[in-house]
């Protein structure tokens, strides 16, 4: 069914800044308008330097650009903390309406940490020992550049979580409770060409919905990304310079009862190039409540994270 003018307008993805001097009241509302609408909306003036993202999309191209016997050597799963590469057609999102896996590869970056339980503990970096084509200064500024930017978006998704507690409940600590240590992934992915092929069931990414509360994605410029509107529709969301793309994830669709949409998503190469894309997840407290079962019990954050992983990851060792 084709949208009327006004369903199209009602999901356009908006632009919203965190401008100085802006009543965070104001931009909660703004928020609850995105939420309420295409459940993704542009970030703009957010804080976190254009630099910064560039040197971290410069040195995922690196990362990638390793022999695959050293990438190997930084595989995922040789920790339990789901830190590392992910190889190529690794992951299938859309298991159901997927002929071949997606058609990208990723690196997973989380909160560094002891080892202490499921996907808390440190990150595994390259070293010179793990990947012999990067000298010991290599691995530091990798190291150096993630890290930096791992932390400037757990702090603008500490502040926008906080607008966003008070689009759903008009109280900004009503998420307090459930963001003390955040589980905050950041996943560094890499397209291949291959182009995709929607009616045959092939996909650089399938369609998913986001688990978390926020996800806060900047790509290089290469389109590909799609929602999919309430009329069914699949919507183009391109880059645009200098914003992320923000979503709300399955945990907010809950909490919000419904009123809040995390939304349907997936990316389509159409062109045949590569392309590079860093979408960092901020999921809440490992053990934060989140929904209920069938049988009434409660799903905690963590166990959700992990079934969906199961579902998804082909390489993902279930405990
Ligand atoms: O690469 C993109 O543009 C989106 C990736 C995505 O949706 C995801 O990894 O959850
Ligand atoms: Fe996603």
């Amino acid at each position: 069914m084709t949208p009327t003018a006004a369903e199209a307008a009602a999901f356009a993805v908006p632009v919203i800044s965190l401008r100085s001097g802006a009543d965070d009241v104001v931009l909660a509302q703004e928020i609850r308008g995105a939420c309420e609408g295409a459940g993704f909306f542009y970030l703009s003036e957010h804080g976190v330097s254009e630099a910064l993202v560039a040197r971290a999309f410069e040195w995922s191209a690196k990362l990638f650009d390793l022999p695959l016997e050293e990438k190997s050597n930084c595989r995922w799963t040789l920790n339990n903390y789901s830190r590392g590469w992910t190889p190529l057609m690794e992951e299938t999102l859309d298991p159901k309406n997927s002929s071949a896996a997606d058609t990208k590869e990723g690196f997973y970056i989380g909160r560094e940490m002891p080892p202490t339980r499921r996907f808390h503990g440190p990150n595994q970096w390259p070293t010179p020992a793990s990947c012999p084509s990067w000298t010991q200064h290599d691995c530091d500024e990798f190291r150096a550049v993630m890290t930096e930017y791992w932390t400037v978006c757990e702090t603008l998704g500490k502040r926008v979580v906080r607008l966003l507690a008070y689009a759903v409940a008009s109280d900004f600590s009503s998420f307090d409770a459930y963001t003390k240590q955040p589980m905050v992934f950041l996943r560094l992915l890499h397209y291949t060409g291959i182009k995709s092929e929607a009616s045959e069931g092939r996909f650089a990414c399938g369609a998913h919905s986001d688990y978390g509360l926020l996800t806060f994605l900047r790509t290089d410029d290469e389109p590909g990304l799609q929602i999919l509107s309430k009329q069914g529709e699949w919507c183009d969301v391109p880059p645009r310079p200098g914003m992320f793309i923000v979503n709300i994830g399955d945990l907010v669709e809950v909490i919000s009862q419904g009123r809040f949409r995390s939304t349907t998503h997936r990316v389509l190469n159409k062109t045949g190039r590569e392309r590079y894309s860093i979408p960092v997840f901020f999921e809440p407290d490992a053990d934060a409540p989140i929904a209920r079962d069938a049988q009434g019990n409660v799903i905690t954050a963590i166990q959700y994270l992990q079934l969906k992983y199961e579902q998804t990851h082909a390489d993902f060792q279930a405990l």
